[in-house]
């Protein structure tokens, strides 16, 4: 069976569907460089309401485990791969890439020049598209918000420990592997949701704060800026991804929309303060204007070393600090995880009390 992938631009291209057969959707289209951990990606809350093309020629021979999802079910609207594995080989694997994807109602095509299509995105950025089961005569693309803000609304907590280092976690799209991190080093992690307040968060008695990850348009959360502006006067605080964004917002730095974003588990990033260069694993579409934070309290402590972009901040002289990429990875390498280790540190230091 056909389908066919439309591209804002008015680019077409037709390939196998995979998947689920008979859904059509329209969603933002991006591309990841990784070459392994297409589970983790596709489960990865901020891939919500996007279309993920796999520039890695091969994708799924591994299949589907029960220990890679990063939230229940695939997050992503649809995936586009030049070929899906249908031999799969893993001890662990319980599923085919293509019956995860029919289970989770999300449609695929397959048989694409992913190459090509990622050239057309690299020179025309992110746009939308739409993959449907007849070709498109002229595709409408109606202006909408980057997402539905829809996010958990369950609040959760780990078992106690005897002297548990407890973190809020604010979850704007979260994935299991922050909170994994979290619990690895030794915290008691409580999730709540963006609707929280200060005072809800405070008679929580939290020792720190975690602003997650998350889908969208960073600009979105608006609402939620105050939250942070008093969180980060109380409580050691460390955001990631999503959750720098916000952090750089709520001190009056600027967020902006890239060409095509940094998704990928290879992306180099020097740390201004030691000179170092960690590999990191990434996924966003929007960045923090760099320029824009030198009007603010904030210090600007990592940069990619490809574009220069903001990947790191912190506050100086009080145990707040961010990073634009995702230290938990998941997939990709782990040699950003120290930074949970560096926050939980804080954590001890600062006692868990006002610090300002
Ligand atoms: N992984 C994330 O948290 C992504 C943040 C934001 N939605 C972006 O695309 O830039």
């Amino acid at each position: 069976m056909k389908k066919y992938l439309t591209l804002e631009n008015g680019d077409q291209f037709v390939g196998t569907a995979v998947g689920d057969l008979s859904k059509e959707i329209k969603g933002e289209l991006v591309f990841t460089t990784s070459m392994v951990g297409y589970q983790e990606t596709l489960t990865d809350p901020s891939y919500t309401n996007q279309i993920i093309t796999f520039t890695y020629p091969l994708i799924g021979n591994y299949g589907i485990s029960l220990h890679a999802n990063q939230s229940p079910a695939v997050a992503a609207s649809a995936v586009v791969m030049q070929e899906i594995a249908t031999t799969v080989f893993h001890y662990q694997s319980v599923m085919t890439l293509d019956e995860f994807l029919k289970k989770s109602e999300v449609p695929g095509i397959a048989g694409i020049d992913t190459r090509q299509l990622t050239k057309i995105i690299r020179k025309h950025g992110t746009m939308k598209a739409s993959l449907t089961n007849q070709p498109l005569a002229q595709s409408s693309f109606a202006k909408s918000k980057s997402v539905d803000m829809v996010v958990k609304s369950a609040t959760f907590t780990t078992p106690q420990d005897q002297h548990p280092d407890h973190v809020v976690l604010v979850d704007f799209g979260v994935k299991t592997n922050i909170v994994e991190s979290l619990k690895n080093f030794g915290a008691n992690v409580t999730v709540v949701t963006p609707e929280a307040s200060f005072d809800s968060i405070a008679a929580l008695h939290p020792d720190g704060i975690l602003l997650s990850n998350g889908p969208g348009d960073p600009e979105d959360w608006a609402d939620f800026l105050p939250v942070i502006r008093e969180l980060q006067s109380h409580y050691p605080l460390f955001g990631i991804c999503l959750g720098h964004q916000l952090l750089a917002l709520a001190n009056g730095a600027r967020t902006y929309k890239m060409v095509f974003g940094h998704r990928g588990i290879n992306h180099p990033v020097k740390n201004l303060l030691t000179n170092e260069v960690v590999i990191t694993s990434q996924n966003h579409g929007y960045a923090v204007d760099i320029d824009s934070v030198t009007d603010t309290p904030l210090e600007v402590t990592a940069i990619e070393i490809n574009d220069k972009t903001c990947e790191g901040l912190r506050y100086p002289g009080r145990p707040v600090f961010s990073v634009q990429y995702h230290p938990e990875a998941a997939p990709g390498p782990h040699e950003a995880t120290r930074l949970f280790n560096q926050f939980i540190d804080l954590m001890h230091t600062n006692g868990g009390v006002k610090h300002a």
